[in-house]
């Protein structure tokens, strides 16, 4: 293994929540607390992107956001990473294939907020990536009913596992996702922009 890079041990299960994290937030920390509870994950790994390709403004630079993120998220099980500038991907379909050649005997999730799952289809080969890994979709404020609309929704719809039952889209061949409800939080990344209160 790369010394740059996090450990996981064999046979473990890691979820990936990919984001700008421009800047990180309680609403991130919140989904990755219950990701790890409702999933019986290992571990969470943060992936903080160079650079959300569909995104036409660029973020802070990635070291702010990452000091910025390593600050409000603290726990044992959390790792908050640059992988991508490291392996020098962009495109999480490009990640993954990356991670799963790295790690070869670990299982990944992919874990997004549901406003992530309503544009999903423009993602470079996302049904590559739903066919990759199981995805655990959170609920967001205002974003659930995109989200079940959404095509990626509708055209994996036999592969949906209820959400009270999510924990079992690990043990399953993929694909296979869960639209998890938790108690929401309405915080974003962009609000706290436009308040002006990023301005590291
Ligand atoms: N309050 C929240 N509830 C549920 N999911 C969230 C929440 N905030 C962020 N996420 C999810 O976390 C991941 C990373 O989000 P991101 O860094 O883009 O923050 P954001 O608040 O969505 O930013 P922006 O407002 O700029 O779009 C995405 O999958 C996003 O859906
Ligand atoms: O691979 C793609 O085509 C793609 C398109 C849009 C977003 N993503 C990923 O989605 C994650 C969430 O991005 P963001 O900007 O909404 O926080 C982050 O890991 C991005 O790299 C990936």
């Amino acid at each position: 293994m790369r010394h740059d890079l996090p450990y996981a041990a064999p046979g473990s299960t890691v979820g990936l929540l990919g984001g700008s994290f421009d800047p990180a937030h309680e609403g991130h920390v919140h989904i990755t607390r219950e990701a790890l509870k409702r999933l019986g994950l290992d571990a969470v790994w943060w992936l903080v992107t160079p650079g959300n390709p569909l995104k036409t403004h660029g973020p802070k630079p990635l070291e702010t956001r990452l000091a910025h993120a390593r600050e409000i998220m603290q726990h044992p099980r959390v790792t908050v990473t640059g992988i991508e500038a490291r392996l020098g991907t962009r495109f999480t379909a490009e990640t993954l294939g990356m991670l799963f050649h790295l790690y070869r005997d670990v299982n990944f999730v992919w874990i997004m907020g549901a406003d992530n799952l309503a544009d999903f289809h423009r993602w470079e080969r996302w049904r590559w990536i739903m066919e990759a890994l199981p995805v655990a979709v959170i609920a967001r404020p205002g974003e659930r009913v995109a989200a079940r609309t959404s095509p990626a929704a509708r055209i994996y719809r036999d592969w949906r596992v209820p959400g009270r039952e999510a924990e079992r889209i690990l043990r399953m061949a993929p694909p296979a996702w869960g639209l998890i409800n938790i108690p929401m939080r309405p915080h974003s990344s962009s609000a706290i922009r436009a308040r002006g209160e990023w301005t590291d």
